[in-house]
C-alpha cells in the first residue's frame, strides 16, 4: 500500500468493502471518508458528513467515488468547490457502474477544477482482500496516478488493467456483479439439499464448503476450469447425470449468456 492520501466519497456496501480491505492491509493510507451514515473508529480515518468538513491540511492524491451515480455530480461539485487548488495533482477513481470518465471529469471542470479520472470495477470480496478489479485510466491521467490506483486496488485483491473504457462493461457484468451469481448458486444448492432431506445447517455447510473448495482449486491449481470439471465427472456417474441437465444449451449456457448480456445492457443504460 503506497503512502498516500485518499478521500473516499461513499462508504456503503462497496466503499465499505474497500475501506475494510485497506484498513486490514499492512500500511493503510491516510483516509478521509465522506459518508452520511458510516462511522469508523480508526486512527487512519477521519469521517466527515459533508464536503465542506474536509480538514484544512488534507490534500487528497485520489478521490474514490463510491456513491450511487445519481448523486455523483453533487458530490464532485461540492468537493471540487471545497478543495479547489488542493486538487491540482489529484485524480478521481470512480467505482460506479456506468458513469464515464468524460462525464465525471466534466462535472469537476464545471465546478472550476481540471481533474483526470480513472475508473475501476472492484467487487465485494475486496472486504477480505479477495477482490478482483478491472481498472481503466483516461489518457490524461499521469503514470503516478495510475500506479497509485493500481496499488490501492492491489491491496484488496487482483487487478486487471483494460486499455479501453468500454471493456469495463464486460468487467462489470462478469466480476462486479459476479459475486451475486455465486451467492445465488449457494442459495439454490442449499434449497436443493434440503429438498432432498438434509437439514438446513448441513445443506448450508455443504453448499458453502463446496463453493469455497472449488474456488480455492481454481485459484491455486494451474489446471483450467474444464479440466477440473472433468476430473469430478466419473463416466456414467452422478456428476455426469447432473451436468447432462446443466449443460443443455437452453440450461446454463443460455442462462449465463442472457444474464451477462442483461448486465452489460444495464451498464450501458447507466452510462447514458
Ligand atoms: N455493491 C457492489 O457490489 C458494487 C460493486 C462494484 C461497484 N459498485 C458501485 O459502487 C457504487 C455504490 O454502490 P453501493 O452498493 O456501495 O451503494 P450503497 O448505497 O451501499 O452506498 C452508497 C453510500 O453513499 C452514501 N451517500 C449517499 N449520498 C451521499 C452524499 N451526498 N455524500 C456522501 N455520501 C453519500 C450513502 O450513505 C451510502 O453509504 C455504485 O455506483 C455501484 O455501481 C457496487
Ligand atoms: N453492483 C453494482 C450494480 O449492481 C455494480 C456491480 C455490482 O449495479
Amino acid at each position: 500500500m503506497p503512502s498516500t492520501s485518499i478521500l473516499l466519497a461513499g462508504c456503503g456496501k462497496l466503499g465499505g468493502a474497500l475501506l475494510d480491505g485497506w484498513l486490514a492491509s499492512p500500511n493503510p493510507p491516510r483516509m478521509v471518508v465522506l459518508d452520511r451514515h458510516r462511522n469508523c473508529d480508526n486512527e487512519n480515518v477521519t469521517i466527515i458528513r459533508s464536503a465542506d468538513s474536509v480538514p484544512d491540511d488534507f490534500a487528497p492524491d485520489i478521490i474514490v467515488l463510491a456513491v450511487k451515480p445519481a448523486v455523483a455530480d453533487d458530490v464532485i461539485t461540492s468537493l471540487t468547490q471545497t478543495l479547489g487548488q488542493r486538487l491540482e495533482n489529484a485524480a478521481f477513481l470512480s467505482v460506479m457502474a456506468g458513469r464515464t470518465c468524460a462525464s465525471l471529469s466534466a462535472a469537476a471542470q464545471k465546478a472550476g477544477q481540471k481533474c483526470p479520472t480513472l475508473r475501476a470495477m472492484p467487487n465485494t470480496p475486496s472486504t477480505i482482500g479477495a477482490g478482483v478489479s478491472g481498472l481503466y485510466a483516461a489518457p490524461d491521467c499521469t503514470e503516478t496516478q495510475t500506479r497509485l490506483c493500481h496499488d490501492l486496488l492491489s491491496a484488496v485483491g487482483d487487478v486487471v488493467e483494460v486499455s479501453e473504457e468500454k471493456d469495463l462493461l464486460g468487467v462489470t457484468a462478469l466480476a462486479g456483479s459476479g459475486p451475486a451469481y455465486v451467492f445465488l448458486l449457494a442459495e439454490l444448492l442449499e434449497k436443493a439439499g434440503q429438498a432432498h432431506g438434509l437439514s438446513a445447517e448441513t445443506a448450508r455447510r455443504l453448499a458453502r464448503g463446496t463453493i469455497y473448495g472449488a474456488g480455492r482449486m481454481l485459484n491455486e491449481l494451474p489446471d483450467d476450469a474444464e479440466t477440473l470439471r472433468k476430473a469430478v465427472t466419473s463416466p456414467n456417474g452422478t456428476t455426469a447425470a447432473a451436468l447432462s441437465e446443466l449443460m443443455q444449451e437452453e440450461a446454463w449456457p443460455r442462462a449465463v449468456d442472457k444474464a451477462i448480456s442483461a448486465a452489460v445492457r444495464r451498464a450501458e443504460e447507466l452510462a447514458g
